[in-house]
């Protein structure tokens, strides 16, 4: 009797400790039949039972990781094609026709579960929100971004482009090579933080500030996350370091944040109640140093339910993560893709001395405009490394194709700008760097969709203009001042899979000094 009880206590317990984790396991990873069988009219590596095409992922580093889904995945499978994470399956598309399915109308708004990594930083922000939340918040501020508003913060651009040549400076002087990333990226954090929160940090100048540390410790922690399947599992998440590390993180930020918004809030109170002493002066037009923080403040002030210092938050982070790497990203690369064709920077300079001549002004927003062969620059550097190379939507209903395929409802749209922007179709000869193609009449008859940098449609990015204008302003004053030569070759650089189209071992590059400081061009 005895041995029949024991004989059934351990049944049981190799029931509900193998058996019944099993059962779940392989529940759980079941693939939706219906998907299966659309998906199955797609190209794709060989899905396993229970763990899809994951297997791909195992053994590979970043850099390898990066060249599979971008050239190996296109060599194989084209420039539509399917994966399957364990049982969630992923469209990669990288053609305009699909993409267009995708991003253009309201249907197909929702952001990936993938975008959950940024919940505890951004919260209910413009990139991770869907519905209503993000139809409200994006109204609210679409027209802070308004040309016309954003010149006001040319001023902040200027200043820092100027504080960046200064520290350029030093490797000019010394012929170092300097890795664009690393002066860059501060110099692109004051812009952002002086234009988002109003206030001014002084990244370049001072020792490393903690809220500097814990963005970019954020940032660091958010692609660990991004890039591991085991740890975009929240099981096994909850229970890594990372998940630590990023709390911690996120707590300074918000300890910073929280203490901007209380600051601003006096400080635009107190401006005006004297406005109000002053002859009721129009505070819009008394106030000089504008932030994108002040439009949601105001927002508050009109219906506090709506605009929840929460959000506040949540939005003036979403701003800081949107803002600082891609636009670091951005101008690494066309500094270092001028720097490998002397023949293309000699068109830029020429053009430049056409705009400002030998003077040392700051650039203003007409100077900007005229600067056309710099923004095919610009351009053509984004179609060969856009900054933000993936993005993602959850399919909510079925995608009908021209071709009579479908992406089913459920499935994960995944937009891959590399393969998309290298299409021969559209860019003949794709991996030549030739700014030309984007001469106006090269671009007639061009897809719409077939360049996308800053997505398309109803969430494409809020803060181009901005993006544009940093980069436009900003890679001037540098060229003004120094001439750039790449300190490797292009074939050298790795690029590693991240949330931005970020090399390896970063872009290096030798400067000489264009002699800017006997004509006075260090910019006040
Ligand atoms: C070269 C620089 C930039 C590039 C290439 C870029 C690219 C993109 C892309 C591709 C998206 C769509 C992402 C998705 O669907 O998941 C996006 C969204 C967004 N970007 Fe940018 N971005 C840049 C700079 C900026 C700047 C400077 C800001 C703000 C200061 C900004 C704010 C945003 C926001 C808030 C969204 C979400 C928009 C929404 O869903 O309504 N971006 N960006």
């Amino acid at each position: 009797m005895e041995l029949l009880l024991l004989a059934l206590s351990f049944g049981l317990r190799a029931f509900v400790f193998f058996v019944l984790p099993i059962v779940f396991f392989v529940l759980k990873t079941r693939k939706d039949p219906r998907i299966k069988k659309e998906l199955e009219k797609f190209d794709g590596p060989v899905s396993l039972p229970l763990i899809g095409t994951s297997y791909r992922f195992i053994g590979k580093d970043s850099v390898a990781l990066f060249n599979l889904i971008t050239s190996e995945d296109l060599k194989n499978y084209g420039h539509i094609f399917r994966v399957w994470d364990l049982n969630s399956a992923r469209l990669t598309i990288g053609k305009a026709k699909y993409a267009e399915k995708i991003l253009q109308g309201t249907q197909h708004q929702t952001k990936s579960t993938n975008y959950k990594i940024f919940d505890s930083w951004l919260g209910q922000g413009l990139i991770s929100s869907s519905g209503k939340k993000w139809q409200v918040n994006r109204k609210i501020l679409a027209p802070a971004f308004h040309l016309t508003i954003l010149q006001e913060f040319l001023h902040i651009i200027n200043k820092n482009s100027s504080i960046l040549v200064g520290k350029l400076q030093e490797f000019s002087d010394s012929n170092q090579p300097v890795n664009l990333f690393d002066p860059l990226s501060l110099c692109v954090f004051d812009i952002v933080c002086e234009s988002s929160m109003g206030t001014t940090l002084n990244a370049q100048l001072q020792q490393e500030s903690i809220y500097v540390k814990a963005v970019t410790e954020l940032v660091r922690l958010l692609m660990q996350r991004f890039i591991s399947p085991m740890l975009r599992n929240d099981f096994l998440y909850k229970f890594s370091s990372v998940k630590k590390r990023t709390e911690q993180a996120v707590k300074m930020v918000d300890v910073y944040t929280n203490k901007v918004i209380k600051e601003r809030r006096n400080l635009l109170k107190n401006m005006a109640t004297d406005c109000i002493k002053e002859r009721g002066e129009n505070i819009e037009v008394k106030r000089k140093n504008k932030a994108f923080i002040d439009t949601l403040l105001k927002a508050q002030d009109e219906n506090e339910s709506l605009m929840t210092d929460k959000d506040i938050r949540d939005q003036v982070n979403t701003f800081m993560a949107a803002g600082y790497d891609t636009v670091t990203t951005a101008c690494c690369w066309v500094l270092f893709i001028l720097g490998t064709y002397p023949e293309i920077q000699n068109k830029v300079v020429d053009e430049l001395h056409q705009v400002f001549g030998s003077s040392g002004r700051a650039p203003t927003m007409s100077d900007l405009a005229e600067l056309k062969y710099l923004e095919r620059c610009i351009k053509e550097t984004l179609r060969l490394y856009p900054s933000a190379p993936f993005f993602e939507r959850q399919l909510r209903e079925d995608v009908h194709f021209h071709d009579g395929r479908t992406a089913p409802a459920g499935v994960t749209a995944s937009i891959n700008l590399f393969i998309l922007h290298r299409d021969p179709e559209n860019f003949p000869d794709p991996e030549k760097f030739d700014p030309d193609r984007f001469l106006p009449e090269n671009c007639v008859g061009r897809h719409p969709f077939s360049y996308i940098p800053f997505s398309a449609g109803p969430r494409n990015c809020i803060g181009q203009k901005f993006a544009l204008l940093e980069e436009k302003a900003a890679v001037s004053t540098i060229m003004r001042h120094f001439e750039v030569e790449a300190a490797h070759s292009i074939d050298e650089v790795k690029i590693e899979l991240a949330l931005v189209l970020k090399p390896q071992n970063g872009l290096k590059v030798r400067l000489r000094d264009r002699g800017a400081h006997h004509l006075n061009l260090r910019l006040k």
